[in-house]
């Protein structure tokens, strides 16, 4: 494969004077950078006070346009004082190109070389050297300093390999610290070459920058890979954006990380159709923390917006979690008929008023509870949010009562009839009893409060009769009893968002005038309600849409939460980047239907019921790449992993691990207690690893898991399996994988993510339900 070779070409050994001067040459590059970076500063903070200075004077215009400069220069000025780490981090030496043809960036623009760079005697000179780095900058002269990673120029450095190399010849990896260059490291893309630059033979330091990336260990934060990405990483980040892009690979593969530099990447590369924002939808709060400095560093903050699938929702916070049964209710499609029954029968509760009194033209008029039951029908046909039919209810209402009054026989001519209408109309409602009536009887409802009326256990069945069965009604009503919301209560929520609509704006007074004041006509005139009109338009304005929606993780998203994140991107570009072979969620061929759906990728069909034909395996319509290396496990850990993956998923092929640290799985059993056992072997790992221990339990272990490592200080933590996902450590504890796999129809899938969390070290230990053999080694692990 690319990368092994890549590793292979570049081990040379070389004199230390040789590193020396090397380290010297780019020392001095990145100096001319940094004089370069002052002078802009300066440009920049010039600007500023400049546009400062012209004060508060000036035409509309002038003072839009110097708000506009403050800004930008406000922005420049930000990127260029965060002094990154590896500012600069990388270099391509280049053949000669093709056309001789230059991009805006000042580069040469061909791929390919020019005939004859390379003579028959396999010689060469390098025609230019490109210089990579975070930003880009350019000198006095417009000539290239640095090429920003994601400039069409900078491609080569990610795409070339010894098997296509196009131009390059030597890739290097500048590593610094602050602006000193500690060492390079370089990869020979075409090391049949004997290349000269400036008339001197190029040099080769190092072995391999993406071994050494690798080989460092794991903090609590996950770090760019923007030095070292692979060519297979590299077609995905630079995917363009049209409709959707797919990105499957298995545990390690760089997901993440690829969706990470995606998003930086589509910034730079069209920074104006990307300022409606690009939204990350993460599966936990932790890989939030996890994933969220990655941005920064690489120059993009305030554009991107990442996001637990739990958060996504203002206002509410997933804190607690379901059991798998629970889940499997809370996910499903079904949900939407039982939502949408709840929402209109939680109108009629709380003392909704059986009958209406008013007076109107002097004559007392009633509405029955039948009546009323029937007007209520009626206005609630059709798929109006329930929060704006109010209006409709109200309007029927007084038809009934106009009806009732027989008024509407008094007057043949029409514009009599219309005028003496619309005084009864304000007759009734400007009654302080019809309004509190309306009050009653249409209460505004809240997400909220509708979820809270489905705690009831005899009302959620009477809402849910005929999607579910009287179990499931009655697991569902006591998991929305506890306290605290799950992440499948956020999808809920979202859609009885949906379902009732916005509630109105307190009710706007009318601007006071002062003519209404002396004349007392301010009191008479009846407070206005909004409009639907007007509240449509609010809710346009309120929305919250992406322009482009990167979607981690992907496989464990429930039919519900795709609806859910679907409403965030009706008109935006899509990445979908999962696993099927790490999928929480049971029903996958439902799960894939409701992501289609929400792509907008397929027409939606009968809801409740996944299709029969099954959708999973089609492919949908869209971009789909694939990654097979495996960054993360070493392959004596990925081994042990993929007897999980043949159970979990018999077939589907492992990703292929890129290193081997010669270290193999431990299996501890039982000895004293569990707590006791794993507390021993997660202390020796933090003897063993200079990062992060992590400890993986079943889920309902994890309070209890916590504890058994109070006092191993912040190095090592304890994690339930669902919260494992998308993290890494340097070594990892896996805590009875029976316990794990027992625990959901997903368990095994469970598992496989467990023990692929690993940069480094793996004990698995076991407890007697994992049937361990005489080495320790459990039932499921075993050949
Ligand atoms: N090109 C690369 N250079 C250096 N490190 C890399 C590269 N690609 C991936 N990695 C590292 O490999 C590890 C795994 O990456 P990441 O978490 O993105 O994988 P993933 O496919 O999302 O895994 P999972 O499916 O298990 O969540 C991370 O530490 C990441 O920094």
């Amino acid at each position: 494969m690319a990368a092994q070779a890549q590793q292979e070409s570049a081990v040379v050994p070389v004199h230390d004077s040789v590193r020396d001067r090397e380290i010297r040459l780019e020392q001095e590059h990145l100096d001319r950078v940094y004089r370069r970076l002052e002078e802009k500063i300066s440009e920049a903070e010039f600007l500023m006070h400049d546009a400062a200075q012209r004060g508060h004077v000036g035409t509309p215009g002038a003072l839009a346009e110097r708000d506009a400069q403050v800004f930008r220069a406000g922005i420049h000025l930000n990127r260029l004082h965060n002094e990154y780490e590896d500012f600069l981090f990388g270099r391509i030496d280049l053949l000669p190109g093709k056309d001789g043809k230059k991009g805006p960036d000042g580069a040469y623009t061909a791929v390919e070389p020019a005939e004859g760079a390379v003579r028959p005697d396999n010689t060469a000179d390098i025609a230019e050297t490109l210089h990579i780095g975070r930003i880009g900058v350019l000198d006095e002269d417009y000539a290239p300093l640095v090429i920003d990673w994601r400039a069409p120029a900078a491609a080569p450095f990610y795409r070339s390999t010894p098997v296509d190399p196009g131009r390059v010849v030597r890739r290097r990896v500048i590593r610094s610290k602050g602006r000193r260059v500690q060492s390079v490291e370089d990869d020979l893309m075409r090391p049949e070459l004997k290349a000269t630059l400036d008339g001197r033979e190029l040099a080769v330091i190092g072995d391999g920058a993406l071994m050494a990336a690798l080989g460092q260990a794991r903090t609590h934060t996950m770090r760019d890979i923007v030095a070292s990405i692979q060519a297979e990483q590299d077609l995905v980040i630079r995917a363009p954006a049209a409709s959707v892009t797919y990105v499957e690979g298995g545990p390690g593969t760089g997901k993440t990380a690829v969706a990470l530099h995606r998003a930086a990447y589509l910034l730079y590369q069209d920074r104006r159709r990307y300022a409606g924002g690009i939204l990350i939808v993460s599966p936990t709060p932790l890989l939030v923390a996890y994933t969220e400095g990655v941005l920064p560093s690489l120059g993009e903050e305030g554009q991107v917006a990442i996001r637990a699938i739990g958060s996504l929702v203002d206002g509410a916070e997933a804190t607690v979690y379901d059991s798998p049964a629970v889940a499997r209710i809370k996910g499903s499609y079904r949900m939407l008929k039982v939502l949408r029954k709840a929402a209109h029968g939680a109108l009629e509760l709380n003392d909704s008023p059986q009958r209406l009194r008013v007076v109107a033209f002097g004559r007392r008029l009633e509405l029955e509870a039948e009546e009323l039951a029937g007007i209520r029908r009626t206005a609630l046909g059709g798929t109006a949010p329930v929060n704006l039919l109010r209006p409709r209810a109200r309007k029927l209402i007084l038809d009934a009562l106009w009806e009732r009054s027989g008024a509407g026989n008094r007057h043949t001519d029409p514009e009599l009839a219309a005028e003496l209408r619309s005084s009864f109309d304000e007759d009734i409602t400007s009654e302080d009893d019809f309004i509190a009536f309306l009050d009653a009887w249409w209460p505004e409802l809240t997400p909220a409060a509708v979820l809270d009326a489905m705690t009831d256990e005899r009302r959620l069945g009477r809402w849910a009769r005929r999607v579910l069965n009287p179990g499931e009604v009655r697991k569902l009503a006591r998991a929305l009893q506890r306290d605290g919301r799950s992440v499948h209560d956020i999808a809920l929520l979202d859609e009885l968002q949906a379902v009732l609509g916005a509630p109105a704006r307190p009710r706007k007074k009318r601007e006071v005038d002062p003519l209404d004041q002396l004349t007392g006509l301010e009191e008479l005139m009846p407070v206005r309600e909004e409009t639907q009109r007007e509240r449509a338009e609010r809710l346009a304005q309120e929305r919250v849409e992406y322009a482009h929606v990167i979607v981690d993780e992907a496989q464990d998203l429930t039919p519900m939460q795709w609806r859910m994140v679907g409403r965030r991107g009706r008109h935006a570009t899509w990445t979908i980047v999962g696993d099927p072979a790490q999928s929480s969620w049971s029903d996958p061929d439902e799960a894939a239907q409701a992501r289609d759906e929400a792509l907008g990728t397929r027409p939606p069909v009968a809801r409740h019921r996944p299709s029969a034909e099954g959708s999973a395996g089609r492919a949908s319509r869209g971009r789909r790449f694939e990654l097979t290396v495996n960054y993360r496990n070493p392959a004596e850990i990925a081994e042990l992993a993929a007897k999980v993956l043949a159970l979990a998923m018999p077939g589907s092929e492992s990703p292929r691990a890129v290193r081997s640290t010669g270290v193999q799985p431990r299996f501890a059993v039982v000895r004293d207690t569990l707590g006791a056992t794993v507390r021993a072997e997660a202390a020796r790992l933090l003897e063993r690893v200079d990062g992060t221990v992590g400890v993986v339990v079943a889920m309902r272990r994890r309070e209890e898991a916590r504890r058994w490592l109070d006092g191993l200080g912040d190095r090592v933590v304890a994690l339930g399996s669902l919260e494992a996902k998308g993290l890494e450590y340097d070594a990892t504890v896996v805590v009875s994988p029976a316990e794990i796999a027992d625990e959901s129809p997903a368990g095994l899938r469970l598992l496989y993510v467990a023990l692929t969390r690993a940069t480094q070290q793996l004990t698995v230990v076991s407890a007697e339900r994992d049937e361990p053999d005489a080495e320790g080694v459990p039932d499921l692990l075993r050949d």
